[in-house]
C-alpha cells in the first residue's frame, strides 16, 4: 500500500494547486462530458468547500492531433459537475495565469490552459528534470499544497504530474486514492478459473507494451480496435493500414510489429483475432465482411463483426474474471457499437470478477444504458490501470510518495 498523503492531511486555507485527468473525446472541436469530470468534480468541490484556493491543471490530446485542444470547455463542464463557478486562464504558467492565480479569493477554482500547449510538460524527463523547468519553477511558488488528483495519466513523468511534488508538500486527491486502492488491489488478486482480458481502443502501443508482460496473468486475450487489426495485418491480412487520412496503424505498426509478431508466434493460442469486421458502405450503413474475404488494403474498419462477438461471449461467460483496456470499434456511432457493447453486456451478465477501464470506453456503459453496478470497478484510466494490472510502479503515484 502506498504511503501518501492524502485530504484528510491537508490543513485548512491553502493556495492549492490540482492536477486533473481532464483528457476526453473531442468530436468536431466539441469536447464531451464523460465520468473524468464527474469524479474529479468530487475532489475540486471538497477543496473549495474547505475554503482553500484552488487552481486546477490539465491536458487534452497530444500536439499535432485533432483532439489538441484548449481547455477552454473543460471548465464549463467541470462547473456544471462541481455545482459551483470555475474560472478558466488561457494560459499555462504566463503573466494572465499569474495574474488570475493571485487574484483568487478563498473556495474559488480556477482552471489553466492545456499544460501540454507549453514546451516544458513534455517530453519524458526524471522527477528531478522535470522540477527544474520554468512551468515548476514559476508555478510553485505561488502555492502551498500540490494535489495530485490523475491517477489514469501517472503512468507519464511530465513536468504537472511529477515536477511539482518535489517542489511542494504533496497530497493525492481523492479519484488517486480510489483508483489506486482499486487497481492495485487487482495486481495481488488470485483467480483460480480462467483470465480473460479484451483489448482495443487506439493506443496500440500501449496495450501492446503490457500484453507482453502480462502472459502469466491472463490467460485469454480478445483482440478488437486499432491493436487488434494490427494483430491481424501481422497475421497475414490486408487490414491494419492506414487509408482515406487515417493516422492510426501505420506509426503504431512500425513501433510495435516485432513485438505482436514473437506475440503471435510464442503465445498465439492465447490470442483470439476477430474472425470478422464492420465497415461503412456506400450508403453509409454498417456492412460486415469475413477476414478470410478482405483481399484489398483500402478500407477502413470501424468495428469487430457480428461473428466475432458471438465467439468472444462464450470466452467471457466461462471467465472468473474479465479485464476491458480500450472499445472494440468506434462505439461513439451506434452503427460501430455492437463489438463493445455486445462484450460488455457479456459481462455485466455474468458474475465474474470485472474491472473495465479507459477514458473512452467507460463512456459507452452509461451511453448504452448499461450499469456501472454490474461491473466491478469502472477505472477512469486506461493505461495507467493496465499498468497497474502487471503491478509496474506509476511515477506519478512513486513521486508521492516520497518523504
Ligand atoms: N476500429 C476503430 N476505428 C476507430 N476508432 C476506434 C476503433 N476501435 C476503437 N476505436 C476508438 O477507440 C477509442 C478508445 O481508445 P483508447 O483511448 O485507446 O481507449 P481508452 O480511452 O478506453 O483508454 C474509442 O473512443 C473508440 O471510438
Ligand atoms: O487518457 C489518458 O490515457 P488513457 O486513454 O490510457 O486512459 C490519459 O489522459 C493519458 O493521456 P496520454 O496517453 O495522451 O498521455
Amino acid at each position: 500500500m502506498s504511503t501518501f498523503n492524502t485530504l484528510d492531511d491537508l490543513e485548512s486555507g491553502q493556495r492549492v494547486l490540482v492536477r486533473l485527468d481532464l483528457n476526453s473525446p473531442v468530436e468536431d472541436g466539441e469536447v464531451r462530458d464523460n465520468r473524468r469530470f464527474d469524479r474529479h468534480a468530487t475532489t475540486v468541490r471538497e477543496l473549495m468547500e474547505a475554503g482553500h484556493r484552488v487552481v486546477c491543471m490539465a491536458h487534452q490530446g497530444r500536439p499535432g492531433d485533432d483532439d489538441f485542444v484548449s481547455l477552454r470547455q473543460h471548465a464549463d463542464i467541470l462547473a456544471e459537475h462541481v455545482g459551483r463557478d470555475v474560472g478558466f486562464v488561457d494560459s499555462t504558467y504566463g503573466e494572465s495565469a499569474v495574474e488570475a492565480i493571485e487574484s483568487l479569493s478563498d473556495g474559488e477554482a480556477l482552471l489553466l490552459e492545456n499544460t501540454r500547449m507549453t514546451d516544458d510538460e513534455l517530453p519524458e524527463e526524471s522527477p528531478e528534470e522535470k522540477a527544474e523547468t520554468e512551468f515548476v519553477k514559476t508555478l510553485s511558488p505561488l502555492f502551498d499544497a500540490y494535489v495530485n488528483d490523475a491517477y489514469s495519466a501517472a503512468h507519464r513523468s511530465h513536468a504537472s504530474l511529477v515536477g511539482f511534488p518535489l517542489e511542494l508538500p504533496a497530497y493525492a486527491g481523492r479519484v488517486m486514492e480510489s483508483e489506486y486502492e482499486a487497481n492495485t488491489a487487482i495486481a495481488s488478486r488470485e483467480f483460480d478459473g480462467q483470465v480473460t482480458m479484451v483489448v482495443g481502443g487506439t493506443k496500440a502501443t500501449d496495450v501492446i507494451d503490457v500484453m507482453n508482460n502480462l502472459g502469466g496473468k491472463v490467460d485469454q486475450f480478445l483482440l478488437g480496435g486499432i491493436a487488434g487489426e494490427l494483430f491481424l495485418r501481422a497475421a497475414g491480412h490486408d487490414v491494419g493500414y492506414d487509408v482515406g487520412g487515417m493516422d492510426l496503424f501505420d506509426d503504431q505498426w512500425e513501433a510495435n510489429h516485432e513485438t505482436i509478431e514473437s506475440l503471435l508466434e510464442e503465445r498465439g493460442d492465447q490470442i483470439t483475432l476477430a474472425s470478422d469486421l464492420a465497415y461503412e458502405d456506400e450508403n453509409d450503413e454498417r456492412a460486415e465482411i469475413a477476414v478470410d474475404e478482405i483481399d484489398e488494403k483500402d478500407r477502413g474498419y470501424l468495428d469487430i463483426g457480428s461473428e466475432t462477438v458471438s465467439e468472444y461471449d462464450p470466452v467471457i461467460r466461462d471467465s472468473e474474471a474479465v479485464f476491458v483496456k480500450g472499445a472494440l470499434g468506434l462505439f461513439e456511432d451506434e452503427r460501430f457499437s455492437e463489438g463493445t457493447v455486445g462484450v460488455l453486456e457479456a459481462i455485466a451478465e455474468t458474475d465474474c470478477f470485472s474491472v473495465v477501464g479507459g477514458g473512452d470506453t467507460s463512456r459507452a456503459i452509461e451511453m448504452y444504458g448499461l450499469s456501472e453496478d454490474d461491473f466491478g470497478h469502472v477505472s477512469i484510466a486506461g493505461g495507467a490501470y493496465i499498468r497497474a494490472l502487471t503491478g509496474e510502479p506509476l511515477v506519478g503515484v512513486e513521486v508521492l510518495s516520497r518523504d
